[in-house]
């Protein structure tokens, strides 16, 4: 299992938000660009469909060691063989996905408020989605947003890596992981780029060096 908080950037699919592109298309051009992780999220696919879209990155993505994430969809996740899942705080408790997906495979959970920190079974999750950093109309029915001082205060509160998600582009990459996110998860920063794999390798190297400078900030602490 690849340790997530060694992870960078993390491209999480919308069909809907691609430009007309086929996911597997932007996927592809997304590993080209450098992404770590890519989480296929399907919420109108009936389940066959689902799979079917899963088996083609399946292929594509072990080829490239890059992690399957399945949303939402255990069954799914153990029908492909994929790498981990994404729960939400209304999809399967995590102590029961842990006794179904064994120790080996990834669960990421999201964190709308403060005391699902606190709850002992997070745990047993290999990261934990910061849910959401700011709004975003990528997902209307988001959480209140946390704002990087949410961002700081859970990295106050737990050693679990931190992927954050939630309008993270570009120009405000460096500040989410300064503020203590070890990895940013996207929608359309990547799928809606005309070049998919420039804007990857652009966020890909905003990420690296925010994290190498909290690494020598906290090397000096
Ligand atoms: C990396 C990541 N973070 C948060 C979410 C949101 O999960 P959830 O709250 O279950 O909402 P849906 O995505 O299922 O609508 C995510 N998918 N990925
Ligand atoms: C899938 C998802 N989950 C969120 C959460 O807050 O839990 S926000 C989100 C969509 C993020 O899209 P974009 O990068 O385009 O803002
Ligand atoms: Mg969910």
């Amino acid at each position: 299992m690849t340790d997530p908080s060694t992870w960078h950037v993390y491209l999480v699919t919308d069909r809907s938000f691609s430009l007309g592109r086929s996911t597997l298309e932007v996927v592809e051009a997304a590993v080209s660009g450098g992404v770590s992780a890519v989480q296929l999220r399907e919420k109108d696919l009936c389940t066959r469909d689902f799979y079917r879209e899963g088996v083609q990155l399946r292929e594509f993505l072990r080829s490239h060691r890059v992690p399957l994430i399945i949303n939402d969809r255990i069954d799914i996740a153990l029908a492909l063989d994929a790498d981990g899942v994404h729960m939400g705080q209304e999809d399967m408790p995590l102590s029961r996905a842990r006794q179904i997906l064994g120790p080996d495979r990834i669960i990421g959970i999201s964190i709308n408020e403060l005391d699902q920190i606190t709850d002992e079974s997070v745990e047993l999750a290999d990261y934990l989605a910061i849910s959401p950093v700011f709004s975003t109309p990528t997902k209307p029915d988001a959480t209140a947003p946390w704002g990087l001082e949410g961002v700081k205060k859970v990295r106050s509160l737990t050693n679990l890596p931190l992927v954050a998600i939630g309008s993270i582009k570009l120009q405000n990459a460096r500040e989410v992981v300064l503020a203590g996110s070890d990895c940013i998860a996207v929608v359309t920063a990547i799928t809606a780029a005309p070049d998919i794999a420039g804007a990857t390798r652009q966020l890909v190297d905003e990420v690296r060096q925010a994290k190498s400078i909290r690494q020598n900030d906290t090397a000096k602490q």
